[in-house]
C-alpha cells in the first residue's frame, strides 16, 4: 500500500542521515573539512537551483560589493552578490527544505562534533558570483568568536568546469602543508569548521557560480559573544562617539 511505500521510504531517509552524520563526524573530526557528494540529488537539488535562480532574477540580492579589477586601473566590476533568507519567504520552499536537511545531520551529529554543543544557527546566506572574474579574498569566517562553529555551503552549479569557470574554494588548513582545492559542484554539502583553523579563499568565478551557506552557533560561544555585544552597545548609549558593529551579517 502507498502507506507501508511512505513507511519505507522515510526509513530509507532515516538510515541514510544517520549514515551521513556519521561520517562527517568521523571526517570533520580528523580533517576539520568534510564534503558530501550527491547530497539531495539530481531533482531535489534543481528544485533549490530554481528557487535561487527565481530569487536573482526578482532583485532580492544586494548589489555586488564593488571590486577593482586587475586588468584597467580603477574600473570597478561587481563582485560576488547576496541575500539572507529564513526559508519562509515566498519562493523559497526548497530552499528552506535544504536547511531543514542540513539541521537534521548537524542535530544528529552535534555532541560528537568537536566539544560544541550546537544550539542555533544563522539565517541561510545565497551568494552568485555573477562570472566576471571576482573571487574571494583569503579568510577566515569567524576570526574573533562571535559564536560561529560550522560552516556550511551547499554548492548549485550544474557541469562546472574549474578550467574554463574556475571558482574553486581553497582551504589552507592551519599547521597543514595541503591545502584544499573544492569544487563548487552541483549538490554537493560542504561542512568545515569557522574558526582560525581553516582559512579559505575563493578563486576568480568566470561563470555565474551559486552557493547557500548556513553557520551554525556553539552555544557557550555565542553567549559570551551576545554578552560582550549588549555591554559594548550599553556603553554606546552614554557614549554617542561609539557606532554599534553588528556581530555578522544576517545573525540572529
Ligand atoms: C560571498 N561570500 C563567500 O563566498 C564566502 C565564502 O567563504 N565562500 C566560500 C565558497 O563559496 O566556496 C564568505 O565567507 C562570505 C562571507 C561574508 C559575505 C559574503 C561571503
Ligand atoms: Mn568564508
Amino acid at each position: 500500500t502507498s502507506k507501508q511505500a511512505y513507511i519505507s521510504a522515510c526509513s530509507v531517509l532515516e538510515s541514510r542521515k544517520k549514515t551521513i552524520a556519521e561520517y562527517v563526524i568521523k571526517c570533520l573530526n580528523t580533517y576539520g573539512v568534510c564534503v558530501v557528494d550527491g547530497f539531495l540529488g539530481q531533482s531535489k537539488g534543481q528544485q533549490i537551483l530554481d528557487d535561487v535562480q527565481g530569487l536573482h532574477e526578482s532583485g532580492k540580492f544586494t548589489r555586488g560589493q564593488l571590486v577593482n579589477s586587475e586588468s584597467s586601473v580603477n574600473k570597478l566590476i561587481r563582485g560576488d552578490i547576496i541575500t539572507w533568507v529564513e526559508g519562509t519567504e515566498p519562493g523559497c520552499a526548497n530552499i528552506h527544505f535544504l536547511i531543514s536537511a542540513v539541521d537534521a545531520i548537524i542535530s544528529t551529529c552535534n555532541g560528537k562534533l568537536d566539544n560544541y554543543d550546537i544550539s542555533g544557527r544563522t539565517k541561510a546566506m545565497i551568494a552568485c558570483y555573477p562570472g566576471c572574474s571576482t573571487g574571494y579574498m583569503k579568510h577566515v569566517d569567524n576570526p574573533n568568536k562571535d559564536g560561529r562553529c560550522i560552516t556550511s555551503i551547499y554548492y548549485l552549479n550544474k557541469n562546472w568546469d574549474i578550467l574554463k569557470d574556475g571558482g574553486v574554494l581553497r582551504i589552507y588548513p592551519e599547521g597543514q602543508s595541503r591545502i584544499a582545492s573544492i569544487e563548487p559542484k552541483f549538490d554537493r554539502l560542504l561542512f568545515f569548521w569557522s574558526d582560525r583553523r581553516n582559512p579559505h579563499e575563493v578563486m576568480p568565478s568566470f561563470n555565474s557560480r551559486y552557493a547557500i551557506t548556513v553557520w551554525y552557533y556553539d552555544a557557550e560561544e555565542r553567549s559570551q559573544a551576545v554578552k560582550r555585544f549588549n555591554r559594548y552597545k550599553d556603553k554606546g548609549k552614554n557614549n554617542p562617539k561609539r557606532i554599534m558593529v553588528p556581530l555578522t551579517m544576517g545573525s540572529k
